[in-house]
Parts: C-alpha cells; sequence; structure tokens
C-alpha cells in the first residue's frame, strides 16, 4: 500500500469515527435538553464528515492537501470558543478525540502546535474554574495523551524515512542505488525540457573489475567502491548526483551542464582516479561514457542507453578513456 493510499485510509478513519464519536454526543445532549451543547457537537460532527469527504476528493494528493489544517483549525477554534464561553462541566473531555486527530492527520509540528493552541487556554481555564484536584487530573490526562500521540506519530515518521532510505540507497556504498537514478534522471529531464537548461550524464564503470575482485577479493573490491564514491563525491558539485549500479558501474546525473562542461568534469574524474594511491588494491582506472541531453530525449532509457554506449566505446578504445556520444541538437 503506498502511502498516499495508508493515509486516506487512516484520515478518513480517523475522521469517521471521530463524527461517530460526536454525533453520538449531539443526540445525548438533544435528549436532555442542553441545546447549546447539541448545537456545537452538530457542528463539529459537521465538520469531521466534511473532514471525510474531503479526505475522499484529495485520495490523490492526501500528503500535500492543505484542506486538513483548516477543517481541524475550525473544530479546535470552536470547542475553544465553547470552553470559555459555556459553562458546560464535562465539555474539556471533548478535546481528547481533536488532539488526536490533529496528530493522526497533520503534519507532527502543526498537529502539536494545534493541539497546544487548545490545550494550554483549556488548562488555564480549568486551573481558574474548577478545583485544583479535578482540573489538574484532567490536564494531566490531555497532556499524557497528546505526548503518547506525538511519540507514536514521531517513531511512524521515522520508521517511514529509513524505509524510504533503505530502498533508494546503495547499502555498500552508501550512494543511491538505480532503482532511485530513473526516478531523478525523469525528474532532470522535465526540468531540462521545462526551461531550456542542459542536462549531462555520465556512466563509468571500474576497469577490469573482475580481475581486482579475483585478486583481492570480494571485500577489497567492496572497499574500493566505497573509496570510490567517496572520492566521486569530492570532485563534483553540489546538484549533481551520484547512483551506484550493479558491476562495478557508477552514474552520474550533472543539471546545468552542457557538452563542453561534461567533457571538463568527465575528464577531471578519470584523471584524478588513474592518479589516486587506493588502499590495497593500488592503481585503478575507469571507462566512462558522458552525453547531453538532445531535442528527442524525453526519457530516461534514451538517455541511459546513450551514456552506455559511449561507456563501452571507451572501454574498446583501451581503459581509463572518456567518450562523448552526443544526442540530437535542441533547436531553440
Ligand atoms: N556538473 C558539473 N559540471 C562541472 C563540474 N566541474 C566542471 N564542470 C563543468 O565544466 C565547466 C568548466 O569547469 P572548470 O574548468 O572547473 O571552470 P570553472 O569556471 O571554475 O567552473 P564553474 O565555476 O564550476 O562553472 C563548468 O562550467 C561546468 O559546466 C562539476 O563538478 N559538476
Amino acid at each position: 500500500m503506498t502511502e498516499t493510499r495508508l493515509r486516506t485510509w487512516t484520515h478518513a478513519f480517523g475522521y469517521g469515527l471521530a463524527c461517530v464519536f460526536i454525533f453520538m454526543l449531539a443526540m445525548q445532549n438533544l435528549r436532555y435538553g442542553f441545546y447549546e451543547l447539541f448545537y456545537l457537537a452538530a457542528g463539529m460532527a459537521v465538520l469531521t464528515f466534511a473532514g471525510a469527504v474531503y479526505t475522499v476528493i484529495c485520495r490523490r494528493h492526501q500528503l500535500s492537501a492543505p484542506g486538513h489544517l483548516i477543517i481541524l483549525a475550525g473544530l479546535n477554534s470552536g470547542l475553544l470558543a465553547a470552553l470559555l464561553s459555556m459553562d458546560a462541566p464535562g465539555i474539556s473531555h471533548w478535546a481528547m478525540p481533536l488532539v488526536v486527530l490533529n496528530l493522526l492527520i497533520l503534519p507532527l509540528r502543526q498537529g502539536l502546535a494545534l493541539s497546544l493552541l487548545l490545550l494550554v487556554p483549556m488548562s488555564v481555564v480549568l486551573l481558574l474554574g474548577r478545583a485544583s484536584a479535578e482540573a489538574l487530573t484532567i490536564i494531566s490526562g490531555l497532556f499524557l495523551l497528546m505526548a503518547v500521540a506525538s511519540l507514536y506519530i514521531w517513531h511512524y515518521d521515522h520508521m517511514a524515512q529509513s524505509a524510504e532510505d533503505l530502498a533508494i540507497t546503495d547499502p555498500v556504498t552508501g550512494a543511491h542505488n538505480a532503482r532511485f537514478l530513473d526516478e531523478t534522471l525523469q525528474k532532470e529531464i522535465s526540468r531540462a525540457i521545462a526551461t531550456g537548461h542542459c542536462l549531462s550524464v555520465i556512466n563509468l564503470r571500474i576497469d577490469y573489475a573482475d580481475d581486482i575482485s579475483d585478486l583481492h577479493g570480494r571485500d577489497q573490491a567492496q572497499v574500493l567502491l566505497r573509496n570510490m564514491t567517496e572520492h566521486l563525491f569530492g570532485v563534483i558539485r553540489a546538484g549533481d548526483t551520484l547512483y551506484t549500479l550493479k558491476d562495478a558501474e557508477f552514474f552520474l546525473i550533472l543539471p546545468f551542464t552542457p557538452e563542453e562542461g561534461v567533457r571538463v568534469i568527465a575528464e577531471r574524474i578519470r584523471r584524478t582516479i588513474a592518479e589516486h594511491q587506493w588502499p590495497v588494491v593500488g592503481r585503478v582506472t575507469v571507462s566512462l561514457g558522458c552525453t547531453t541531453r538532445g531535442s528527442g530525449d524525453t526519457r530516461t532509457d534514451t538517455l541511459r542507453k546513450r551514456a552506455h554506449q559511449a561507456m563501452e566505446e571507451a572501454s574498446r578504445r583501451g581503459a581509463n578513456s572518456v567518450w562523448f556520444s552526443p544526442g540530437e541538437t535542441i533547436t531553440t
């Protein structure tokens, strides 16, 4: 299940439960003739129902739907206004579902801020209007609920972030992996088309990688990959991105880089790697294939294929070399 779909379900479920709970409160107050509380609860039930409908309408961009903040701010301020204007002893308990809803639906910081905006004035009202022991019991219960829910949400966000990082990171080198390459390259191609800027890529392979592995062992070959990654990160500039592919291959996306630029940086990478003394394995060289986006390159596979063919050509022409393969000229 995707993150968006998961959030749509949990948001809709959260709003649904809150709506049923508040609707039952409304009915109870109507039954006992507390009309002010009935109107308040009915209004809040309508807002939570609107939240559930909004969740379904925005199901495709649930993670960035701005309406939740407005709906929840309305619910929180309605309850706060009622607390300040009505003398209804049990009304402070209504804050419980709202605090959970704030934290479940909004990003953690927003949810916490909104909950504090509700709970702090509510605590003052309770301390001024009730016996201290009773007020302190209710206040500590509400803050405990907020703390537990916040910790749980923080833990979930942290786990989700770690899982996402693992999914896009190569476990050996720590650079991004091939899966993330296609995603990023497609975005960069779209950006280059929209802005008219140049986009270049480099496919790079360690020469005689199999021999290095046979000679020094798999562990040393992996150490070399890690060191090479560190070295490449040191050579490229901010905004360039590096990916580890299989078979001792790397890929670089270089936004805003024209043909002359990619030739310069590819040559610099080749030279610095060849001049470096690598721990245990000693001298190592690489073959680099580079290309710049042409007018026909609207998808990742054409660019990747051309860069790969250029790299094969560089290998054929002898190790430790760079080959540039041009795309179709972009006419403006
Ligand atoms: N994407 C990318 N391009 C580079 C890098 N280094 C050099 N280039 C390209 O090569 C061109 C010439 O680079 P240099 O020889 O370093 O000259 P420079 O004027 O100091 O380059 P910048 O100030 O980085 O533009 C740059 O304008 C870039 O297009 C790099 O690390 N990343």
